[in-house]
């Protein structure tokens, strides 16, 4: 519980970064206080990353001051983590191969005249395992054997076993399973209850109601809210975020589909088994599953970025090729859910990235006309509500969700004939997420046909006509959008 006595561990006081044309901070003034969850909300592009990079010493700010425990915040990162600030990302950083021992105490072993102290790491180890809930993991297991969510857990451990007392989670939720999301959520609570200083960031609503004692707002780079949470309900936390009412609702209506536009038949590709199904011309179709089912590998290995080792995939009749630039030609275009791997190249321009394989229709006699570039590009900004300064800006300078947006702006500028979209609105604010799911709707109507999956699986229900259940890379089910209901699906996915 929040304890009322406890003085700050962090105090923000009239903290302000700018970049080149952007003022991500101003004058944010903000405390993390012993045995609190405050939770960070804001839109893409809001500031809530700068605030952590600033905080974690990855960034300096401009003016203002950042105190920990009433001292200056140091000015590294490293040391930032020793004096007990450490920030969890949502993907994971451990080594796999090497033992859960190691991983805890990487980069820090106790040492003494240079020996190092294998008896105090393994005590420390265990008792970080123990305050996550891990208490009977074996030490020497390369984390690679660990679940998901028990090497997020070793994540958070690790810290504890650098005597962390702050601790920042930057949507920590946004790649995990409902299961895994409880774990974490619980294991959050049990570091409150431990005296933990925790910022939580994440664009789950939900989340933030559930664990945080405070919330605060950011807009624009300005804190234009902050209080107990009791003092928020949803609608007044999303009015604050975006400074206008919206009611979160989903676009889809009854419509009519055409004829078989992709078919699948038997397919087999890493982490796909015999799977067989169908997209009609106009027909939006989402794939649920639990993490692990074969989500991901089915769309991949249908855009060409797997090998297809069996079974057929045709598009309009004809089979499709099996290489990725060729199935790209075909009209199929994947949006991929690992936007900074896969999806952007980070250096280039925002307007570069959007017309990357959109080139041929632009080419002309051999070189890319510009204006058209520049006019999809404005489009596609105003279209998506991408947070950019200009075309120009470096698609690695704009926030997460930001990124995402663009990636999913370059799907629809190909006017694909099928749609592979995997997590389209991850790391995407409440905002901005119906203008995703009404460009996906209008896609379908102009006659793609849309094949999604999503980490939030009331998405997929929300926004498709049909779905298949997929199960240890099977299809297992299909249901028709009447027959929807979220426990029936939930229950295929997790039989057997
Ligand atoms: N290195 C940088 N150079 C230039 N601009 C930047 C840089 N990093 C962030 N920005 C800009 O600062 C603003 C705040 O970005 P920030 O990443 O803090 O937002 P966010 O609230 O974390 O968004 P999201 O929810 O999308 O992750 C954005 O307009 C972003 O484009």
């Amino acid at each position: 519980m929040k304890s009322e006595a406890a003085a700050p561990v962090v105090e923000f006081r009239g903290v302000s970064k700018t970049y080149p044309g952007i003022r991500a901070l101003h004058d944010v003034s903000l405390t993390l206080t012993p045995g609190t969850v405050t939770a960070l909300a804001g839109e893409n592009g809001a500031g809530k990353s700068t605030f952590i990079k600033l905080l974690s010493g990855a960034e300096k700010a401009d003016s203002g001051r950042i105190l920990l425990r009433g001292h200056d915040v140091p000015g590294t990162p490293g040391a930032v983590i020793d004096a007990g600030v450490s920030v969890i990302y949502q993907e994971l950083t451990d080594v796999p191969d090497m033992s859960l021992l190691d991983n805890l105490v990487l980069g820090r072993q106790p040492a003494r005249l240079g020996v190092v102290r294998r008896g105090a790491a393994k005590r420390a180890a265990r008792a970080a395992l123990e305050r996550v809930g891990l208490a009977g993991l074996p030490l020497d297991r390369p984390v690679r054997r660990l679940s998901l969510a028990q090497r997020q857990l070793t994540e958070i451990a690790r810290c504890l076993a650098r005597d962390a007392s702050v601790l920042v989670f930057d949507e920590p939720t946004s790649a995990l399973s409902e299961k895994d999301t409880r774990v974490l959520l619980e294991t959050i609570k049990s570091l409150r209850a431990q005296g933990m200083a925790i910022l939580y960031v994440s664009h789950h609503l939900d989340e933030l109601f559930e664990i945080a004692d405070e919330i605060a707002v950011l807009r624009d780079g300005e804190l234009v809210g902050a209080g107990p949470v009791g003092e928020w309900d949803e609608p007044r936390l999303v009015r604050t975020m975006l400074a206008k009412d919206m009611a979160h609702a989903y676009p889809w209506h009854d419509r009519p589909v055409g004829e078989d536009r992709l078919r699948v038949r038997e397919l087999d590709a890493p982490g796909v088994k015999q799977a067989t199904l169908q997209v009609k011309r106009g027909e939006i179709v989402g794939l649920v599953g639990l993490a692990g089912a074969g989500r991901t590998e089915l769309l991949k290995a249908v855009a060409g970025l797997s090998r297809r080792s069996g079974g057929k995939v045709e598009v309009d009749g004809r089979p499709l090729p099996t290489r990725a630039h060729q199935v790209v030609r075909r009209g199929v275009i994947y949006a991929p859910e690992d936007r900074k791997a896969e999806g952007l190249v980070l250096d280039a321009s925002v307007r570069d990235n959007l017309s990357y394989g959109v080139y041929r229709s632009f080419a002309h006699a051999g070189w890319v006309r510009r204006g058209q570039q520049d006019r999809l590009a404005r489009e596609a900004i105003a279209g998506f509500r991408v947070k950019a300064r200009d075309p120009s800006q470096p698609a690695g300078k704009l926030s997460g969700g930001n990124q995402q947006k663009i990636v999913l702006a370059r799907a629809a500028a190909h006017t694909p004939k099928v749609l592979l979209l995997d997590d389209p609105t991850r790391g995407v604010d409440v905002g901005a997420k119906p203008g995703i799911h009404e460009h996906v709707l209008a896609l379908a109507e102009y006659g793609a046909a849309v094949l999604m999956t999503s980490s939030d699986t009331d998405e997929v229900l929300a926004m498709a006509d049909r779905v298949y259940v997929l199960r240890t890379g099977r299809v297992v089910g299909e249901l028709r959008r009447a027959e929807f209901d979220r426990e029936r699906v939930l229950r295929l996915a997790a039989a057997g």
